[in-house]
């Protein structure tokens, strides 16, 4: 796959602080690919090294398709994660602005907004101020004027932040829709079950350093063990002594049980005894959310997943 941002080892210290250490991953044409990670981790820091907003110490910042040249900034779309438009601007006027920045046909851009407005549910807000608008409303129109360029990089910082469950879907299905045209996307979050279901490779950051980067389903297939949802009357300690099992949550009469990562469910399932008390069971892998903990927590080895 054709690689549009290439982040090489970069790494940067503010005064004696050291926020990232041999940061480095690729974007792909196509691809939804998250850094994501907890607060503070260094992940606005990362992309305001990739946006030229500062400098990193160590390390570079690569657009292959433009070797040797400047930043092509107009070929980037970039949601910062401070956001604000200017507020006694119109809607439509603060979208074509930003097209008109980067050089897109102003027609073009006004026939794109239009429709977007329309797919966002703002259809009607055209002539409106940013400062009439909800905080949501403003943070679609950011959006929309990120991407109103075609961008063939599109950097998103924390785009589901502030954002209502529907209007969360909306952007996750226009990201997708992004994705599949071709667009290279990188995006931060610190909810990682949202982005879960959406990116394609993942970059798990803490403390300014790697612990995961891969594919979302090599992460998964390697990191992610089974773990084995319960209802039931049953004793921890009998459920603890059960085979296989590394580790058990429970709370009145549900039970998650972790069980190993050589576990095949069915299997699993077939040599519980019958004194197992079971009105509810479910299988599923333990969420990215888990597996970051654990990693972080030092309980299992993070690294490169056939990145
Ligand atoms: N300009 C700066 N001067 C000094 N320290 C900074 C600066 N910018 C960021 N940091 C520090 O770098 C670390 C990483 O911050 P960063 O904003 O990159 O984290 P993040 O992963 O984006 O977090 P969040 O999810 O909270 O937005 C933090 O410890 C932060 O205090």
């Amino acid at each position: 796959m054709e690689p549009v941002l290439r982040v090489e080892g970069i790494g940067k210290t503010f005064k004696d602080t050291r926020v990232l250490s041999n940061i480095a991953f690729d974007v792909h044409k196509g691809e939804i690919m998250a850094i994501l990670g907890p607060n503070g981790a260094g992940k606005s820091t990362t992309i305001r090294n990739i946006m030229g907003i500062m400098y990193p110490d160590e390390g570079q910042i690569v657009f292959p398709g433009y070797e040797g040249k400047a930043l092509p900034r107009h070929r980037i779309g970039y949601l910062p994660e401070e956001r604000g438009l200017y507020k006694g601007v119109s809607v439509l006027d603060i979208i074509l602005y930003f097209a008109e920045l980067k050089d897109y046909p102003i027609k073009k851009a006004k026939e794109r907004a239009l429709s977007y407005l329309e797919k966002f549910d703002l259809k009607g807000k055209e002539k409106s101020k940013v400062e009439e608008l909800s905080k949501g409303m403003a943070q679609k129109v950011q959006f929309i004027a990120s991407v109103i360029h075609e961008p063939e990089l599109l950097i998103l910082d924390e785009p589901f932040s502030g954002l209502d469950p529907v209007s969360q879907d909306l952007f996750k299905k226009e990201i997708r829709e992004l994705a599949n045209k071709g667009t290279a996307i990188l995006l931060s979050s610190h909810q990682m079950n949202l982005v879960e279901e959406m990116c394609d490779r993942l970059f798990m950051i803490y403390k300014g350093e790697r612990i995961i980067y891969g594919k979302i389903q090599d992460v998964k297939e390697q990191y992610a063990n089974y773990k084995c949802t319960l209802v039931g009357s049953n004793e921890e300690a009998s459920l603890q002594a059960l085979p296989s099992v590394t580790r058990v949550e429970s709370s009145g009469d549900k039970a998650i049980v972790y069980l190993d990562h050589e576990v095949e469910p069915a299997v699993w399932l077939r040599s519980l005894p019958e004194t197992v008390d079971i009105r509810e069971l479910s299988i599923a892998r333990v969420s990215l959310h888990e597996i970051f903990i654990d990693v972080a927590q030092g309980k299992k080895q993070g690294g490169t997943v056939h990145a």
